[in-house]
This record gives C-alpha cells, structure tokens and sequence, in this order.
C-alpha cells in the first residue's frame, strides 16, 4: 500500500501498490502491520456497504463522539465520489479545515479519516457503491452531524444534490454547535 499523508494530520490516502500480470494486478488492501506503521488504527469493528441509485446523491457529515469515535477506510468499489473530511479535534492546527478527493473505480483510492473527523461523500454516477471499514462500532446516542452546507465549513461540492435523508438535512450549522464539539470532541475524551 501507498500511504500519502494529507495536510490534515493523520489523515491518509491510501493507493494500492499494484502488483500486475497477465490476469490483471493483486494489491493489498488492509495490513494491520502496515497500519500500525503509520500510526493509524488498525482495529475492524465494522465494514459497511453504501449503495448508491443516484447521481448527486449526498451523504453527510457524520461523526461519534468520543469515546465512541470512529476511524474509517473508505473506499469507493463502483462508480466515482467526491469525499469530503473536516477535521474536529479541537487542539489540532487544523481544526475546522477540510480535505476533499475523489474516489472512484478505476483509482480504487482509498482515504482513511481519523477517529474525530466529521465525514460526508457526493455521489458522480449513477448506480455508485462505497465500502468503509469502522475502528469503532455503530453507536445510535453517539451520533453527531453538521450541514453539508454550512456556511462556516464552507465545503464546495461538485453537482446540485439530488438525493439527502431528511437526517442530513437537519443538522444544526457549527455556529450553534460549536461549544459541544470543542467541548465533546476535546482529547481527553477520546479513546484513541
Ligand atoms: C452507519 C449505520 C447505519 N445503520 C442504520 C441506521 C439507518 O436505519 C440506516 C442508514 O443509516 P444512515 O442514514 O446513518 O446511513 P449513511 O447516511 O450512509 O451513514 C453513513 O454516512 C457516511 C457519510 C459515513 O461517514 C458513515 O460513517 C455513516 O455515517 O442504517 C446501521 O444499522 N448500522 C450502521 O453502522
């Protein structure tokens, strides 16, 4: 695997180091040694799979709090996607700043978000799949969530939405919730 850190700590792209013949390539696509390497969390609690009917379609931006927060792999396996991360950790220099790449088919990429990141994706084809491997388990009363358009963030998506759950779009903007993610989010809450 091909680890590239982003300018938000911690935060990796992960390419597969592809090994190639006659049939096509093989290439690694999780290592517990090779994580731990890198100082990421190579713990499994979940894989998930997201289908995705619709060009345009929206989804996010969704986090834990501590001590339920999750690190994830996110991988995109049939079309293409625009994810987008926000860096939530409150003692971080890059607290608040986002990272946007695209994820698709034929990169395989995949980008692995820290344990108190917010994350969302924007669907570019029609019929897209994603899969993302969870540090953490899924936990309902842990759940928070911001505006994809949230003026503060200001995330820049590249196609009008098509398709949001009603939960998506009634997010508090940061402005007002603030306070509790500083607060929540604060280290010495995390499990990491
Ligand atoms: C995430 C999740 C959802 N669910 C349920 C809740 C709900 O009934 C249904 C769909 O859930 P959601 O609407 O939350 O699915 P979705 O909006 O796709 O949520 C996902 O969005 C992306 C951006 C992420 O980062 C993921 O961590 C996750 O939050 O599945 C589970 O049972 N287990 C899970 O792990």
């Amino acid at each position: 695997m091909i680890f590239t850190e982003t300018k938000l700590k911690g935060a990796y792209i992960i390419d597969l180091d592809r090994m190639k013949d006659e049939r096509g390539f093989f290439a690694r696509a999780f290592c517990q040694k090779e994580f731990r390497d890198h100082g990421l969390k190579a713990v499994i609690a979940q894989a998930n799979v997201a289908s995705n009917a619709r060009k345009g379609t929206l989804r996010g931006m969704h986090f834990q709090y501590p001590p339920a927060a999750e690190s994830k792999l996110v991988r995109c396996t049939r079309g293409a996607i625009l994810d987008i991360i926000v860096d939530l950790r409150p003692e971080s220099s890059t607290y608040l700043e986002h990272i946007s790449i695209e994820l698709n088919e034929d990169n395989m990429t995949a980008l692995y978000v820290p344990e108190r990141f917010a994350h969302g994706y924007q669907v570019l084809l029609d019929n897209t799949d994603t899969t993302y491997q969870m540090g953490e388990f899924y936990t309902p009363g842990a759940e928070g969530g911001l505006p994809y358009d949230d003026p503060w963030l200001g995330l820049r998506w590249p196609l009008p939405v098509s398709v949001i759950s009603s939960r998506d779009q009634a997010f508090r903007p940061l402005r007002e919730v603030e306070d509790e993610i500083e607060r929540r989010m604060s280290p010495t809450k995390s499990a990491a």
